[in-house]
């Protein structure tokens, strides 16, 4: 579905990815690990068109999003969520997921301002869509509360849901787990398994080797911007170069973690 090919990203001097190739298959909940600073982030931002490859090709089911806006992409299927929790905090819940319904659906101006029985219908439809997406999340019962109120995970949830109101074809997820407690943890990976069945694909970045490697059938690693190994999570984990990519760093090693969540 998503093809990336020799992808190359510099900035001024500093090399931060290259030559970086992978394929995030349909269907897939597919993962991409590394050291802090390996790239993963620029990734990222490179597919969702926030910056440009110095050198590659990034396609999604065979057409090029090179040169494309972000808001283009959107359209072509892909919807993100960030490290850093973006989402209208004084807003409620369905409001903030209204927003990107509204994103997605055209409608006409006249529409909008004369109130037509097509447009009606649409808003219609786009509230029931936005209260199933924040079904899917586990969050309906709190569509009419402030974001602002929710916990920690459930505002992560909740960006879920506003990214899925674009209709994306597939999802990418940004650390989707930092910050959170075990019981946040297990809640969001139900939610992301229950997702993928429901036909999204799903590209993760994460550090926590145990929730990783639980839900993604394929993992990447980067190492200083170079793909070392893309394989089953087992494989990953028992990988040398991955172990040696992580030694003497601060991160959550993959042998370490994944012992640490039995
Ligand atoms: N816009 C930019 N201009 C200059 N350097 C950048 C820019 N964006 C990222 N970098 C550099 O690229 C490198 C990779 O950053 P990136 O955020 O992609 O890593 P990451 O693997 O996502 O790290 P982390 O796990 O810490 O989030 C870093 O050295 C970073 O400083």
């Amino acid at each position: 579905m998503l093809r990336l090919d020799t992808v190359s990203k510099r900035f001024g001097g500093l090399k931060v990815l290259e030559d970086v190739s992978l394929e995030v298959p349909e269907g897939e909940i597919f993962g991409l690990i590394g050291p802090n600073g390996a790239g993963k982030t620029t990734v990222f931002n490179l597919i969702t068109g926030l910056i440009a490859p110095t050198s590659g090709a990034i396609t999604l089911d065979g057409t090029s999003l090179v040169g494309l806006p972000p808001h283009k992409i959107t359209r072509r299927g892909i919807a993100r969520t960030f490290q850093n929790i973006r989402i209208f905090k004084e807003m409620s819940l369905i409001e903030n997921v209204l927003v990107g319904v509204h994103r997605h659906i055209r409608y006409g101006a006249a529409g909008l301002l004369f109130s037509l029985p097509g447009y009606r219908a649409a808003e219609r439809g786009a509230r029931e869509r936005a209260h199933e997406l924040l079904g899917w999340v586990g969050l309906d019962a709190k569509a009419s509360e402030i974001a602002d109120n929710l916990s920690y995970g459930e505002q992560r949830r909740l960006e879920i849901a506003r990214a899925l109101a674009t209709e994306p074809k597939l999802l990418l997820l940004d650390e989707p787990v930092a910050g959170m407690n075990p019981a946040e943890k297990t809640e969001l990976m139900e939610a992301i398994t229950a997702i993928n069945r429901r036909g999204f694909t799903i590209f993760m970045i994460e550090h926590d080797m145990r929730f990783v490697m639980g839900l993604c059938r394929r993992i990447a690693v980067l190492n200083f911007g170079s793909i070392i190994t893309c394989d089953r999570p087992e494989a990953v984990r028992a990988d040398p170069r991955v172990i040696e990519a992580y030694l003497g760093r601060d991160d959550d090693a993959p042998v370490r973690g994944a012992e640490a969540g039995r």
